[in-house]
């Protein structure tokens, strides 16, 4: 089955890529959106490139609304996203509209997406995931509760920011609960660093925002001093933010209070 992408604007996808893939061994729903082992020189990855497992329900979702809703960073077969002549991201084609727009950056099971996009719709929101369950799951709540001013695209963010956005174009960026990695020579992984942050920025407008929240304190600690260290950025709360209203709680949060650890919230404006 080959459909066209509406949605996305970009060239047509073949669905089948979506159920099964070119390993004869074991093929699996979604072995077409794994991950490419990372080449030398490649920049170090924020999130581990797991398989994926798919039930019914999210493969059924994946193969009927990923033509609507999805795009890949990286693998033309599953689509890119439409780009302007300069080759930078045609949000205007890609949402059907001009709005401002807001980057959720590992968006995971897509709860906290659907929540922010439909009390936000005035502006569009682009969720970009690299483990696939969470982009399945989130494409059939979009396509449940009708939202039209989402879209979502599968692989890494920072390749996303590199290589497809256009600077200032973003109105706002949320990274919520990003992977933590705890072991000191795990740091490295962590998104929330001066190098991805500084990428980050220049994709923001001047005036936009990035907003980061953790339950782990001592990344808490590095994404105020990141966001302090950053030439273009400005902490108007000059530590912590309060805890905003308009961020929904995620199994995250509520795992982390759980567990007894405070939720810190990070929020930033882009000055320069
Ligand atoms: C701990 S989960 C949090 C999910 C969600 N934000 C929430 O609060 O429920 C972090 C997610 O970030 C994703 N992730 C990490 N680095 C990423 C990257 N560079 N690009 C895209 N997704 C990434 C992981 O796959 C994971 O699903």
């Amino acid at each position: 089955m080959t459909a066209a992408r509406p949605g996305a604007g970009a060239g047509a996808a073949t669905l089948d890529a979506v159920r099964t893939s070119d390993d004869p061994a074991t093929p699996r729903p979604g072995d077409a959106f794994r991950h490419a082992p990372k080449a030398e020189g490649e920049p170090i990855r924020t999130f581990h490139p797991r398989r994926a497992t798919l039930g019914e329900r999210r493969t059924d979702a994946l193969e009927r609304l990923w033509p609507r809703y999805g795009f890949s960073v990286h693998d033309p077969e599953l689509g890119l996203p439409p780009t302007r002549p300069d080759g930078t991201l045609d949000a205007a084609a890609l949402f059907g509209r001009e709005a401002p727009l807001v980057l959720e950056i590992g968006s995971g099971m897509g709860d906290a997406t659907v929540v922010m996009a439909a009390a936000d719709p005035g502006r569009d929101y682009l969720a970009v995931e690299a483990h696939l369950p969470g982009i399945a799951n989130l494409v059939a709540m979009l396509d449940e509760q009708g939202l039209t001013n989402v879209r979502v695209a599968h692989g890494d963010a920072l390749d996303l920011a590199r290589r497809v956005l256009a600077p200032d174009s973003l109105d706002a960026v949320h990274v919520y609960f990003p992977d933590p990695w705890p072991k000191a020579r795990h740091h490295k992984r962590r998104i929330i660093a001066p190098a991805h942050v500084a990428l980050l920025r220049s994709s923001l407008t001047v005036g936009g925002t990035l907003h980061c929240a953790t339950d782990w304190e001592p990344y808490a600690e590095q994404m105020l001093e990141v966001v302090d260290a950053d030439p273009g950025l400005t902490n108007p709360h000059g530590g912590y933010a309060p805890r905003p209203e308009h961020r929904p709680v995620t199994r995250f949060e509520r795992r982390g209070l759980a567990a007894g650890r405070a939720v810190r919230d990070v929020i930033a404006t882009r000055t320069a």
